[in-house]
């Protein structure tokens, strides 16, 4: 990039000054179009200059030219750089696995596979279509596929997933395939169902969901316990005040708890029959749930599928006090921040250690460690240290984490230690991906989790699946509950506009030997270039955002309650469809 502009500014001094959008930011989206890209699975080689079209606004008229120019050489030379260490990014894999493919593979003959099994077939991209095809041809004439999907279900447009996926596998041979329709709910309240059916209907007949009464219709058996008028629930409210609309989804959550509190009290329930998921389309939407249900006096404990901070959570700062104390093993702070961690069960004696010199605490201190190391691990704390700089620190620390256990100290419950140690294993791994191991030394790590826990980076924790018998409330987004069910569904903000293009902040597509683009900048500069289509991104958002409600919908087993903001002017949203 600096390159880049440097190149410019021999043309014009002046060039830098006269970006109408800032340097960082624009290094930021162009490498997000490259992100989008390759979210898809786009080569960037096979992007020709010419089928790049023309910048449309003009604001960044070389916006081209950076692409190709920056984009497109900097992930080259880092996927070379990649190549040089023997490794691949995971992002690349299935590129690879194509060029292999397309170039022969005689040796998967080998293997005698007879089936490929693949799910959620609607949610795969072209390239990795053409991947299980050229893998069934590799592996023998005999291989079938066996693929499973829904296309009411797609909703991973932007990971390059078109309606037009089961049309491309099978081809010019739509006789080699054996169809099945599975039009049988065994999910979902028969009187649900004909509710829903009727809004499915109205957005097949819009063009907006690919459904037809009679090819897409479900029948089902199933029959909850929800009275006729608690089946489907559109609950008013003034949601232009924030507090409202929060007082709501709390009330709505608190009143279905009961409702399910006195089912349970003759019926026995399976978990998902135990659970109210309320429903979002985004992450912030999640985190707004949440604040909403501590303010309401924390009564109300919500899972949370996207996890909690990776970086702030104990494991990782028991273990950022571990290894401070090893790398400041000299200093009585860190020593005592490593005694008060879930590490050690030792209390220590604050009152005699205020009357020490700080030469006689850190003896002290070093004497406790000393005993309990010895102890625990049958060597001295100081025998410890110097290994930790001796021998491969991971084999060291890891060494140590499983003598002391922290997990049992932090937790007595099981959940609470699985929790505990998953997230301790999750933080090893990003230690692991961000330096090659072999050169990893122990400051390196000191650093690096000093830098993350201390500038508060946001990283998902992973999460625990329990189970303690009781009521789940669950809130999550749409896109993490697909193939989940749950009892009761509530979906809060029916209210977005879903038309509105001006949304999408940056896309890149390449599509039918035609690259598009749309960039937003931070300054509300916009840039965009001539293949990529406003009308066209408007039907397809609003068609998308028509199945991503289809999939929100179609979770529940028992009922589904929406809030409508009365004060909505959107022209487009959820509740519009809803209420037709
Ligand atoms: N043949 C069956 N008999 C009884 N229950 C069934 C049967 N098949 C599936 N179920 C139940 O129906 C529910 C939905 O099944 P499943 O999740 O496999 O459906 P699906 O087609 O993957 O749904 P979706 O794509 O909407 O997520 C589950 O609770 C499952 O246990």
């Amino acid at each position: 990039m600096s390159e880049f502009l440097e190149n410019m500014e021999e043309e014009n001094p002046n060039f830098a000054n006269e970006l109408p959008v800032p340097v960082y930011d624009l290094k930021k989206k162009i490498m997000g179009i490259a992100d989008r890209l390759l979210d898809k699975s786009i080569d960037f080689d096979s992007i020709s200059g010419s089928e790049m079209g023309t910048t449309v606004e003009n604001n960044i008229p070389y916006m081209n030219k950076l692409i190709e120019s920056v984009v497109f050489q900097a992930e080259r030379e880092y996927l070379d750089g990649m190549k040089i260490y023997n490794e691949i990014d995971l992002k690349e894999c299935i590129l690879i696995l194509n060029k292999i493919l397309i170039e022969g593979c005689t040796k998967l003959e080998n293997y005698h596979i007879r089936y490929l099994f693949i799910d959620e077939f609607q949610d795969t991209d072209d390239v990795q279509i053409e991947v299980f095809q050229r893998l069934q041809k590799a592996i023998n004439a005999d291989c079938k596929l066996f693929v499973v999907g829904d296309l009411k279900q797609s909703i991973y447009r932007f990971r390059g997933a078109k309606l037009s996926a089961f049309t491309k596998l099978k081809g010019n041979n739509s006789d080699g395939w054996d169809v099945h329709k599975l039009n049988i709910n065994y999910r979902t309240d028969s009187r649900l169902l004909n509710l829903y059916d009727e809004i499915f209907k109205s957005m097949g007949s819009q063009g907006t969901l690919p459904y037809t009464y009679e090819k897409d219709r479900l029948s089902s058996e199933v029959c909850k316990e929800a009275k006729d008028e608690e089946l489907l629930v559109c609950v008013p409210c003034h949601a232009k005040d924030d507090d409202i609309r929060y007082e709501t989804i709390m009330g709505i959550i608190k009143a279905e708890k009961i409702k399910l509190e006195k089912l349970m009290a003759h019926k026995e329930l399976k978990k998902e029959e135990r659970t109210i998921a309320v429903l979002v389309r985004n992450n912030w939407q999640v985190d707004s749930v949440l604040k909403a249900a501590e303010k309401d006096g924390g009564e109300l404990n919500i899972e949370i599928k996207t996890g909690g901070d990776l970086f702030q959570l104990e494991s990782t700062i028991d273990f950022y006090k571990l290894v401070s104390a090893l790398c400041n093993n000299t200093n009585p702070v860190y020593l005592a921040n490593f005694i008060e961690s879930n590490y050690t069960d030792l209390i220590l004696d604050y009152a005699k250690l205020r009357g020490l010199s700080e030469t006689e605490t850190k003896k002290e201190l070093v004497r406790v460690l000393d005993e309990f190391f010895e102890l625990r691990m049958r060597k001295t704390w100081r025998k410890v240290v110097s290994e930790v700089y001796s021998q491969p620190v991971l084999f060291v620390l890891k060494q140590i984490y499983e003598a002391l256990r922290p997990w049992k100290q932090y937790s007595k419950q099981f959940d609470g230690q699985k929790f505990y140690m998953s997230n301790y294993e999750y933080l090893l791994e990003k230690i692991i991906k961000f330096s090659r191991v072999d050169a990893l030394t122990l400051n390196q790590i000191n650093v690096y989790l000093g830098i993350n826990i201390l500038t508060g980076q946001r990283q998902m924790a992973r999460t625990v699946e329990f189970d303690d018998k009781g009521i789940h409330i669950v809130c999550t987004t749409v896109h993490k509950s697909k193939g989940l069910e749950y009892a009761t569904v509530i979906l809060p903000y029916t209210d977005d506009d879903i038309g509105n293009t001006n949304k999408v902040k940056l896309e890149a597509n390449y599509l039918e030997s035609k690259m598009s683009y749309v960039v937003q900048f931070e300054n509300k500069i916009r840039e965009s270039n001539s293949n990529y289509c406003d009308p066209d991104e408007f039907n397809e958002q609003i068609a998308e955002e028509s199945r991503i409600l289809y999939v929100a919908l179609t979770r529940a087993i028992k009922n589904c309650i929406w809030i409508k903001n009365i004060d909505d002017k959107s022209p487009i949203s959820w509740g519009s469809i809803l209420e037709d």
